[in-house]
């Protein structure tokens, strides 16, 4: 499959002189479809920068992304917005559904917004939210619905159209196991549609999902494995193996 995302030699400053914070410092990480790479490292070494930049959310102070062929530092506005709703779905912690808006008019939202027609919209929302198994709770309002429920609902929000890229900033952590192992069991299964996934997450067993996982230390690539067989392989990286 053909890399989705490419950082290169990326790095992220904030501030500058002695009270400079290097958030990331020369990243090089290739994400191609179909992959699910899960993002680990202690609080603070940038992992959320990484997926801010990564969704072109945030630009980097030096080094350059390119996302499905094109540096959005290139781009105009208008289409550096447009392969942002087009090419990219985000799924946060805090889910950040609308409140007043229905689960399916949640979903069907970017493809509105995009000039989707309203029916063929929403048709498009209730297929990927039968997916999720969540067709009996399209119609709910967000605060009607569970935790795991609504974050299901932020991931079919993020993976409805043609998206190519998904990424989740701990997408399990608000969850209990159960519910997060639906949610890493959703982002395996839009990897294994070709879609390229990029989750952070500081639960081993959540990582253990992906092909591959990345560990920042202090802004830095400090490792790469594949997950063994059981999510203990991942609990000690880096431990001289
Ligand atoms: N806007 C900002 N201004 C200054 N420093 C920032 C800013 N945003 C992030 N940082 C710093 O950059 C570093 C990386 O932050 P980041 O949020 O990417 O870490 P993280 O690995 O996601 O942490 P956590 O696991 O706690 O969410 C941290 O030291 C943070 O304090």
């Amino acid at each position: 499959m053909t890399a989705v995302l490419e950082l290169r030699r990326v790095s992220k400053t904030h501030g500058s002189g002695p009270t400079a914070v290097h958030a990331l410092r020369e990243i090089d990480l290739t994400v191609r479809g179909g992959e699910l790479v899960a993002v680990m490292g202690p609080s603070g070494s940038g992992k959320s920068t990484l997926l801010t930049i990564a969704g072109t959310l945030e630009e980097p102070t030096s080094g350059s992304v390119v996302i499905t062929g094109h540096d959005p530092a290139d781009l105009s506005r208008n289409d550096r917005a447009r392969l942002r709703r087009q090419a990219i779905g985000y799924v946060f912690q805090d889910f950040n559904l609308l409140a007043g808006l229905t689960a399916v008019e949640n979903v069907a939202l970017p493809l509105e917004l995009d000039g989707t027609p309203v029916k063929a919209a929403r048709a498009a929302a209730m297929d990927v939210l039968a997916k999720l198994e969540l067709t009996d709770r399209a119609a709910r309002d967000p605060d009607e619905l569970s935790g795991g429920e609504r974050q299901r609902v932020a991931i079919a929000r993020a993976v409805v159209g043609q998206r190519r890229l998904l990424l989740a900033d701990e997408p399990t952590g608000a969850l209990d196991s159960l519910s997060g192992e639906t949610v890493m069991r959703l982002l395996r299964r839009s990897a294994d549609d070709g879609v390229a996934c990029v989750v952070v997450t500081h639960d081993a067993r959540m990582a253990s999902w992906a092909d591959r996982v990345v560990f920042l230390r202090d802004g830095r690539l400090a490792d790469q494995t594949v997950p063994g067989p059981g999510p203990e392989s991942l609990l000690t990286p880096g431990d001289g193996r």
